[in-house]
């Protein structure tokens, strides 16, 4: 079983596919621009679908009309003309949304609805209940809420590649279910405790560079997944929070914190550089002389400090921490979706293609950091329990 899920997970992450029972999605394709042919073939695609209902149907009017005339320029139709106004009203929201994200966001809109109709078994967020099918997450979906909940305390949430491909999964199927918001979490004393440091020994006969080429792929495609998640993303730190766990962080919406938790990225002490595109986010956030610090020179912050320096958007008392958080978060789930998805979506779009730039900028230099010296030495250090951080 276990020898069949790694085959799978190398041979997708070649296809940059990503393949589970009851659940086939591709995982990258946001990276990519939309050319006039996906545009045009998402155009055909959209006739062949069951009816999606009213408000995706709106948005997809929306959506057309910022891709082909882009802002709205008509006027508003009056107050008895119901269904005009919706429309207007919807296309009106994108806003100065450029033309071609529009055309990008209309591609992948359809492509979500299509997979979603393709497959009988898909997963499905149901209400109030724990979904199946991950070994390593607990993903649950309850007042308006998807809770990603990374489940290996023993191990402090250290990140199996099993793991990144998970949550991959997860946030895939948030961005599609009715949730308005989706919240990353950890089970246990820690949040987590960063990649999983016996990701390293698991060399394919093919040979460590090969490995190092894959985990660069997978590395990519993993942060790809959070510059790109639509709806509002909350970091819920339960606890200390080490290396990709902390560096991601920058690509949340909000992060609370527990007093308990602290934040660490040790990359040169694990002969690493950044990524999860900290590079660009923590010097901007913090400013590079307190990014340094962290980045280079892995100086571990407080709650307090984290929140100081803008990382973390509030700290909570660890004694009440899950109480006020989630209180916090369920008035905020009642908030109208679609204006929290539109307004992040504002935000986002102006970074996005930035953002992906320098993920990719980063993988490749930790592709050939990880076959370094400083790096093997550090991993087995840890490995042989000679060295902890
Ligand atoms: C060829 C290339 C392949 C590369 C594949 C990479 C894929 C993408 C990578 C993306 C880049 C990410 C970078 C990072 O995240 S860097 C940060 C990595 N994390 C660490 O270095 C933390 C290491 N852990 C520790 O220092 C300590 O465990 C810690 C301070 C976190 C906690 O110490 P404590 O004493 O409280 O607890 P234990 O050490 O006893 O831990 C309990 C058990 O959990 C295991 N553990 C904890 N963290 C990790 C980890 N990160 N990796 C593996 N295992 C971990 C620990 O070994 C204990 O296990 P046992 O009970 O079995 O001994």
């Amino acid at each position: 079983m276990a020898h069949r899920k790694r085959t799978l997970c190398v041979k997708n992450q070649k296809r940059r596919f990503l393949q589970v029972p009851a659940l086939q999605l591709h995982v990258s394709k946001t990276a990519m621009r939309a050319s006039q042919k996906d545009f045009e073939s998402a155009l055909s695609q959209v006739k062949l679908l069951k009816d999606p209902g009213n408000e995706v149907k709106l948005k997809l009017y929306a959506l057309y009309k910022q891709a082909t005339e882009g802002p709205c320029n008509t006027p508003k139709p009056g107050v008895f003309d119901l269904i005009n106004k919706a429309k207007w009203d919807a296309w009106n929201a994108l806003g100065s949304l450029p033309k071609e994200t529009a055309r990008q966001n209309y591609v992948d809109l359809v492509s979500g609805l299509s997979s979603s109709s393709d497959s009988s078994s898909q997963v499905k967020p149901e209400a109030d209940r724990k979904q199946r099918g991950y070994e390593t997450l607990v993903v649950t979906s309850e007042d308006s809420i998807t809770k990603i909940m990374m489940n290996r305390p023993a191990k402090k949430n250290a990140i199996t590649t099993q793991m990144y491909n998970e949550i991959m999964l997860a946030l895939k199927a948030a961005s599609k279910d009715d949730s308005a918001i989706t919240v990353l979490t950890g089970n246990g004393d820690y949040y987590s405790s960063g990649n999983d440091l016996s990701n390293f020994t698991d060399i394919p006969p093919e040979g460590i560079e090969e490995k190092a080429k894959s985990s660069a792929i997978l590395l990519r495609d993993f942060v790809d997944c959070f510059i790109d998640f639509p709806k509002p993303l909350i970091a819920a730190v339960n606890g200390p929070a080490v290396g990709i766990s902390v560096t991601i962080l920058g690509l949340f919406d909000t992060v609370y914190a527990s007093s308990r938790a602290t934040f660490h990225t040790p990359f040169s002490h694990l002969g690493q550089s950044p990524e999860g595109c900290s590079s660009y986010t923590f010097p901007k956030i913090m400013g590079p002389a307190k990014a340094a610090e962290m980045l280079i020179f892995g100086k571990k912050l407080t709650a307090a400090e984290a929140c100081a320096q803008g990382l973390v958007s509030e700290v909570f008392p660890d004694s009440t921490f899950q109480k006020e958080v989630w209180t916090r978060l369920k008035a905020y789930s009642k908030l109208p979706p679609n204006a929290m998805r539109i307004s992040k979506q504002v935000i986002r779009n102006r970074e996005k293609e930035k953002l992906h730039a320098i993920n990719a900028e980063e993988s490749r230099v930790l592709q050939e950091r990880w076959l370094s010296d400083e790096c093997t030495n550090a991993v087995m250090n840890f490995l042989t329990r000679k060295a902890k951080l």
